[in-house]
């Protein structure tokens, strides 16, 4: 079965000299049900990967794949709806659509990809974010936050094969991000792929691998995570010597043989922090 994602030898550079590189070499397999965390020292290439792997961005060289489907070539058209089917995203900037109410904004993309909602999963969705007095509410009727929690429950109500989030719970009250953890773990029980940008050690925790990056390469992977290993893989990734090589690390084949971060995730740790979302959006541009 192939991979919910397949990075091979993803390079990413910036400015006409390539003078800034991004992404260094990047070669990793996300495998359907898996739970990947992202993390990395600021700058070290974490938004470039999420934007290329889902088609946003176009590295500079590499190969991708998407559900099997190769990237490479792929007119913006053609991205558009590949992403429309499956994918899902959680991002930092979230825009919903101001005239249609939170469960319509939910609702929407599975019926822009030509689906039909799940209803019952649509409101545990939105319950599950807090928002389940709140269905009938435009956004310019709720707060930020809520607003945001909106984006969130809209990329998982979409059912994609992948989502993709960056910082999906930065904002969020720790209840909250919790619950939004929680969802993101089962999604992935229940088949989904999510890789995820955090910072946040615990909310890494959730994951059932976390995968680090340094001047874009991974420099480390950490199969089941704890909030602890995770703060001292990051310890020890603030303390390295620079500048130094990255050492070359094998594509990441999923999670532990064992599949005990899938048992274990839901009940490791508890998150706060901020929740973007953004969401799907028709014709993505690319940076
Ligand atoms: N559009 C761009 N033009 C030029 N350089 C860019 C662009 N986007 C990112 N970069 C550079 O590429 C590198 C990686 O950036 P990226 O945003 O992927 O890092 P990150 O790990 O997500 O950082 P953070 O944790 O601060 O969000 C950085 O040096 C950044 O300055």
């Amino acid at each position: 079965m192939d991979p919910a994602v397949q990075l091979r030898d993803l390079r990413k550079h910036y400015g006409g000299g390539g003078q800034v590189t991004a992404l260094a070499g990047i070669s990793v397999d996300f495998p359907a049900g898996s739970f990947t965390a992202v993390m990395g020292p600021s700058g070290s290439g974490k938004s470039t990967l999420l934007h290329c792997a889902a088609g946003l961005d176009e590295p500079t060289s590499g190969t991708v794949a998407l559900v099997g489907v190769p990237l490479a070539g792929m007119n913006e058209t053609e991205l558009t709806r590949l992403r429309r089917e499956h994918v899902a995203f959680v991002f930092q900037s979230y825009n919903l659509m101001p005239a249609l109410t939170v469960w319509q904004n939910v609702t929407l993309p599975a019926l822009l990809a030509g689906r039909r909602p799940d209803k019952e999963w649509t409101r545990r969705v939105i319950e599950r974010v807090g928002l389940g007095e709140r269905m009938g509410h435009r956004p310019g009727e709720l707060s930020g936050g809520q607003q945001q929690r909106v984006a969130i429950a809209r990329a998982l109500a979409s059912r994609s094969a992948v989502v993709f989030a960056d910082e999906p719970t930065g904002a969020l009250d720790t209840t909250t991000a919790r619950e939004v953890l929680n969802l993101l773990t089962q999604i992935a029980r229940m088949g989904q792929t999510v890789v995820m940008v955090t910072h946040d050690p615990v909310a890494a925790s959730y994951a059932d691998s976390a995968l680090f990056l340094v001047d874009g390469q991974i420099v480390r992977q950490l199969p089941n995570p704890t909030a602890k290993a995770v703060a001292d893989e990051l310890a020890g990734l603030a303390n390295r010597p620079q500048p130094g090589p990255a050492p070359r690390t094998s594509a990441f084949q999923g999670p532990a043989p064992d599949g005990a971060a899938f048992q274990g995730a839901a009940h490791r740790a508890h998150a706060g922090g901020q929740a973007m979302a953004a969401g799907f959006r028709e014709g993505t541009a690319r940076r």
